[in-house]
């Protein structure tokens, strides 16, 4: 039993990975459904062989009295903002002159959600928890191991902290609000209201009931991840099995990212997901240490903002 035990956690959690983060199924649901049957069955007559990491983990046996405080091991960083191309070029100036390395940028989409902090110990998923005030968040490991886009064991024995957007796709959110309404309930306004409605509650399957989803942007302590530039941690999350954003793009110029943020704005509402502007940061870390921080946020980012 522990042989196809395992056999089974492993092709489920693969098929998950495929389906949730690649976005990529490889078998029917149906096929699926009978795997994480068989496994449930399995897992009810040996309970002493279940995992943490298990597929059938996801949600939570209890209702949480509240959630814990947790402090971040480094703050969760706000951004400054741009509002017009001016603002952009300006910051884009006050950049140039703090460091002599080639300004390279990355642009990433800024998703409307909620951010949060994935720790990660030895492979396995063991915290999750909201930004918060940015020094101190609210545990909610519970909530978040629903998350099917969320891993429960990564694809290599890491330890470190991530950092992304948790949000509700705006088909998910159609889909809820139509329920609720007929069920008489009250709507949500908005998909991030929604993701985050969804992530404060204390009931796990509230959450699992929600289909919100997760794109990963920064890691902590990832000097074991040997990587060099933004867009070269974002590989490298995706290649351990966190799901990141593919409509990032590098530019060796303002104006191309300027261009860059006109593409996104003509195309935006037709993403699967609520976006309210783009990041841009210098790529090379080095250029990034050399340029800083201020109190709250980083010297080398801005976020760029769409109208409402
Ligand atoms: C470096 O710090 C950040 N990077 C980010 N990147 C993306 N794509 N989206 C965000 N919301 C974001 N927020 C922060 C504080």
């Amino acid at each position: 039993a522990q042989e196809r035990i395992e056999t089974l956690k492993t092709l489920l959690n693969r098929y998950s990975y495929e389906y949730y983060v690649l976005d990529k199924p490889s078998i029917s649901d149906k096929e699926y459904d009978q795997q994480y049957q068989e496994l449930e069955r399995l897992e009810k007559t040996h309970p002493e062989l279940i995992t943490t990491d298990s597929p059938t983990q996801r949600i939570g046996g209890t209702i949480l009295p509240g959630f814990t405080k947790v402090q971040h091991d480094s703050p969760m960083l706000s951004l400054g903002n741009a509002f017009n191309q001016e603002e952009l070029l300006q910051f884009h100036q006050r950049i140039s002159k703090l460091t002599d390395q080639p300004l390279q940028y990355i642009c990433e989409l800024k998703i409307d959600g909620l951010a949060v902090s994935l720790k990660y110990e030895n492979g396995l998923f063991i915290q999750g928890a909201t930004r918060g005030d940015g020094n101190t968040g609210e545990d909610i490991t519970q909530n978040l191991r629903t998350v099917k886009a969320i891993p429960l064991r990564l694809n290599e024995p890491l330890t470190f902290e991530v950092r992304g957007e948790c949000y509700m796709p705006k088909a998910s959110f159609v889909q809820l609000n139509t329920d609720r309404d007929e069920k008489g309930l009250e709507i949500f306004a908005n998909p991030r209201n929604a993701a985050a409605g969804s992530l404060r509650q204390l009931d796990s399957s509230v959450a699992a009931s929600r289909n919100l989803s997760i794109y990963l942007y920064s890691a902590t302590n990832f000097e074991q991840l040997v990587v060099e530039t933004q867009d070269a941690l974002l590989n490298r999350l995706a290649q351990v099995g966190l799901r990141t954003n593919p409509e990032r793009r590098l530019f060796d110029s303002i104006e191309e990212v300027w261009a860059f943020t006109e593409e996104i704005a003509a195309k935006r509402k037709e993403l699967p997901y609520d976006i309210d502007g783009i990041v841009i940061k210098v790529n090379a870390f080095a250029a990034q240490e050399e340029i800083g921080y201020t109190v709250k946020a980083p010297r080398w980012a801005i976020a760029y903002k769409f109208k409402a």
